[in-house]
């Protein structure tokens, strides 16, 4: 994707990445929202630092951009432990996580991003690892190979996923803890915007934080990703980031009052405008707006479904009476597609 692809929560760019690393909260006092999550951490933390122990292995789960990567960092900084950062996708055989593991220091936090990605040669070594601080090292090939047992530090693990169900129950299982993280409120998302406008020194009155919190897709990614861009905007322009200045700079890059972004626009008026409403299947539906099925599946429509412009059902994708209002749309009967704007009727 491009940095301009602004409602896409996968992060995009380097520059993006420093930006959003100068932003990340660094406590859990600091962290806006998951009340419920913030409470377990709390807690599991604290019994851990009593009893002078590493704290259980943690495992998050959540779409991507809601703080994952944020948490694992505020765990390792709450307990004054050394972080180590790895990924599913750069383990791909065993030897990979046995370097990463044998070379923890006591107390480490290794944080394992989209850790349903990992080769499964070296979950099973995590298997061990994780409940004995042990692993066994092949040495040797064939009939001559032994395994040599080696001791680990005791480390935490902390597993973020945005595919918990791709996790194999072995796995799953070993984790003390697994958080379960939820797409955030409009008042949390402004309460995430207004902490990196005061950051970023951004002038910046509340409707126009409300007015980019209505339009961030539940996500902090995007919140901070939109700030960047009205941002840019009040510079250029040279006035104060209001509701004028959101409004324009987010007209600007294609989103909407709702956070739609052009393909979901392009979907939602193929299904009011040449299926009549739905239901239509999903194959039929990728090719007539000539994107794939499964970016479809997977990008789009969790975010329709989810604010409730179209509903799932065994016959196809629908378009609900809340879409139909929100385009300025109205069904012109149950077995026609034709459809007149409102304001024709
Ligand atoms: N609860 C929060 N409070 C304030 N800022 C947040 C919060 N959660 C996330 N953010 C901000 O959103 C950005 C993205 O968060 P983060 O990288 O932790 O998401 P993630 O879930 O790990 O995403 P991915 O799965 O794509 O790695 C960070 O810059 C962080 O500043």
């Amino acid at each position: 994707m491009s940095d301009d692809d602004l409602t896409d929560p996968q992060l995009a760019s380097e520059a993006e990445l420093a930006f959003e690393g100068a932003l990340r909260p660094k406590s859990l006092g600091e962290f806006v929202g998951q009340t419920r999550v913030r409470g377990q951490l709390q807690l599991l933390l604290s019994a851990a630092a009593m009893q002078q122990r590493t704290p259980d292995h943690i495992l998050l789960a959540g779409p991507p951009g809601l703080g994952k990567t944020t948490l694992a960092m505020i765990v390792a900084h709450e307990g004054g432990r050394p972080l180590r950062m790895s990924s599913g996708p750069a383990i791909q055989h065993a030897g990979d996580l046995a370097a990463i593991l044998s070379s923890l220091v006591p107390g480490e936090v290794l944080f394992i991003d989209e850790i349903h990605r990992m080769a499964r040669s070296a979950e099973e070594m995590l298997y061990l690892a994780m409940e004995d601080f042990r692993i066994d090292i092949m040495v040797g090939k064939g009939a001559g190979a032994t395994s040599v047992p080696l001791d680990l530090a005791p480390f935490t693990l902390v597993g973020a996923t945005t595919r918990a169900g791709l996790l194999p129950n072995p796995l799953r299982d070993r984790f003390g803890f697994t958080a379960h993280l939820e797409f955030y409120d409009e008042a949390e998302l402004e309460q995430v915007l207004g902490r990196a406008a005061v950051m970023l020194g951004l002038d910046i009155d509340g409707p126009a934080i409300a007015e980019i919190a209505g339009r961030c897709r539940g996500t902090p990614r995007i919140a901070n990703r939109l700030l960047r861009r009205v941002r840019d905007y009040a510079l250029v322009h040279g006035g104060r980031a209001d509701v004028e200045a959101v409004r324009a700079a987010l007209d600007l890059y294609d989103v909407d009052a709702l956070g739609l972004d052009r393909l979901d626009r392009a979907v939602m008026l193929t299904i009011l405008t040449r299926f009549g409403g739905g239901p239509v299947g999903l194959n039929t539906l990728a090719v007539s707006v000539g994107e794939e099925a499964e970016t479809i599946e997977a990008v789009v429509e969790p975010f329709l479904v989810r604010i409730g412009l179209i509903t799932r059902t065994p016959r196809g994708r629908m378009a609900t009476p809340m879409a139909w209002r929100h385009f300025g749309l109205v069904r012109e009967s149950e077995d026609a597609g034709a459809t007149l704007p409102i304001d024709d009727l």
